[in-house]
């Protein structure tokens, strides 16, 4: 079934979740993947753990850069201001997160700041870097996957109390007053794309599927 097909069975569903249920294969596989389940139970091994987030510090690089984007083609104000306490919160907090998780699990600065990307990481670089440069709704889509896919394993843990602060915290960024507040406006926003020529919401739902088969690819990466 194409995206059209699927939005004239679902009339009455938000453009998001008609994106998520195009996706829906893909999108469980990233919800329910080994990964998240082993963050919840404080399961998840150092060694998976470090590799995932040695790769993953240079995802939230790129993240940033297309947030970037994204404030500058931004159509008011009111959404550049959002967009940009969001780059906040990921260049502070997170960011003293990842610094404080590589020292608890003994990676080295040269191996976080210079590290050797893996073939998910590329191509996921090469997507946040399509999606920074097609257009506001382009770009938003983009980083919708990745906030709103987090958010909802995250809210899927919640009950969940690992030990270490490492899988403790990770849970916790996504599943937070603020954050919650922010993947509820993105959705708004990506709400408003239904207004897009077809041909416009067909590219988008191509961008969501092809990222959310590189969200689950990036978890299965990290256990190789
Ligand atoms: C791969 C990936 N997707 C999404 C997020 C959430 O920002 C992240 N940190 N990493």
């Amino acid at each position: 079934m194409n995206f059209q097909q699927l939005r004239q069975q679902h009339p009455d569903l938000p453009f998001s979740e008609q994106l998520r249920l195009y996706s829906d294969e893909e999108w469980q596989k990233i919800i329910h993947h080994r990964f998240v389940n082993e963050l919840g139970e404080g399961t998840l091994a150092n060694q998976v753990l470090s590799n995932y987030l040695i790769q993953d510090y240079t995802f939230v690089d790129s993240l940033t850069r297309l947030v970037c984007t994204a404030i500058a083609d931004a159509p008011t104000m009111e959404i550049r201001h959002v967009l940009a306490n969001f780059l906040t919160a990921i260049t502070s907090d997170e960011n003293t997160y990842f610094i404080r998780s590589f020292e608890a699990l003994g990676v080295s600065e040269s191996l976080y700041l210079s590290p050797k990307l893996n073939d998910v990481s590329l191509e996921f670089q090469q997507a946040l870097s399509d999606g920074s440069t097609k257009g506001y709704a382009y770009a938003i889509t983009t980083l919708f996957v990745a906030e709103w896919s987090y958010h909802t394993w995250a809210i899927r843990l919640r009950g969940k109390r690992p030990r270490h602060f490492y899988h403790k915290e990770w849970i916790a960024l996504h599943d937070n007053i603020e954050f919650n507040a922010f993947v509820d406006w993105v959705r708004k926003q990506v709400d408003q794309f239904a207004s897009q020529s077809e041909q416009e919401q067909n590219a988008l739902a191509e961008q969501f599927k092809r990222l959310c088969r590189l969200e689950y690819q990036f978890f299965d990466a990290a256990y190789q």
